[in-house]
């Protein structure tokens, strides 16, 4: 079989799209080996976006990790799928399904030419802990200490649909976030689920740095729903903050994140980045084999995506 695919990311967070509104191509029981089998060949993929119908929007968003396993929900992943499906449909305003929720999609003008941009809100960001799930825990993780990982980190526990535990700290270490998400994997009889963990620095009040090891994948360049849950800690710890909007700096780039009190427990994000195309082919795909096939690369989107890296790097002095 041949499937059509577009190799696109936000701020660095790589996916293989596959458009399947009008015919299902992968068939539901072969969408989990396919996806590992993608990113099998391409290393630096981080999962597969399968567009398909929408219930509840225009279409509907489905996110494979490189392991395979179904999330909830992807906000980098969402700007992407947002992006190709508002230039399929011609509309810049309009509502999406995915798994869980529904979300709405501005198509926006960025400030660097050719840099594609998305805007994604985001509804029902919870805290209770129940729709995490840790276990252990009858209300909320806010800002506790978790043995298991570290004795002097405070987490909170966030849900964007998708799992997350935040923490906000002055050291981002690789191997320090690492040994903890593997800790994470061990620890099923707290962590039922998996959860993405992320780390927030604070570069000035209304700039952050965030990086995340994500459940399914491990590092990534960024993750949208976790610096959404990461801003949430932020603001919780710094309510002045809410309704503001905060540069979140990551390995991938920048986007900006509003995060709003709705009620108690309950919160909303806009999320703002780059939605930007590296490249389109074929895949050719047999249930035991799996190879891609590049035919054309968008070259002026990766040159405005180094403005965006250098504006990056010249922020975090790299
Ligand atoms: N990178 C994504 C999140 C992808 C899913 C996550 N790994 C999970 O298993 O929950 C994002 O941008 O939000």
């Amino acid at each position: 079989m041949v499937i059509n695919y577009i190799k696109c990311h936000g701020t660095g967070n790589i996916f293989y799209l596959i458009d399947e509104v009008n015919k299902v191509l992968i068939e539901e029981k072969e969408k989990s080996d396919f996806s590992i089998m993608v990113c099998n060949s391409d290393k630096n993929a981080d999962g597969v976006l399968f567009i398909g119908k929408g219930d509840r929007g225009i279409a509907k968003m489905r996110i494979f990790n490189s392991d395979g396993s179904e999330a909830e929900m992807c906000g980098n992943g969402l700007r992407c799928a947002g992006r190709y499906s508002g230039e399929v449909f011609h509309l810049n305003e309009f509502s999406f399904d995915t798994l869980k929720e529904q979300y709405y999609i501005n198509i926006k003008k960025s400030d660097i030419p050719n840099l594609p941009n998305v805007e994604v809100e985001i509804g029902n960001i919870s805290t209770d802990v129940k729709s995490i799930p840790i276990e252990g825990f009858d209300n909320k993780v806010f800002n506790e200490k978790l043995f298991v990982l570290s004795k002097e980190l405070l987490y909170t526990a966030v849900s964007v649909s998708n799992p997350h535990l935040v923490t906000i700290t002055d050291s981002i270490e690789w191997d320090v976030m690492e040994e903890q998400g593997e800790l994470i994997k061990k620890h099923k009889e707290l962590f039922p689920k998996g959860i993405n963990l992320s780390f927030l620095k604070i570069i000035n009040e209304n700039e952050v740095f965030v990086r995340t090891y994500e459940r399914g994948v491990g590092f990534t360049k960024s993750c949208g729903t976790g610096m959404m849950s990461a801003v949430l800690n932020y603001c919780l710890n710094n309510p002045h903050l809410f309704d503001k909007r905060i540069k979140v700096y990551n390995d991938g780039g920048m986007v900006l994140i509003t995060v709003k009190r709705e009620e108690d427990d309950l919160y909303s994000a806009t999320f703002e980045g780059n939605a930007s195309y590296i490249e389109s082919g074929k895949i050719i795909y047999e249930i035991d084999s799996l190879s891609i096939k590049k035919e054309s690369e968008y070259l002026d989107e990766k040159e405005a995506y180094f403005k965006l890296l250098e504006i990056k790097d010249k922020k975090l002095k790299i």
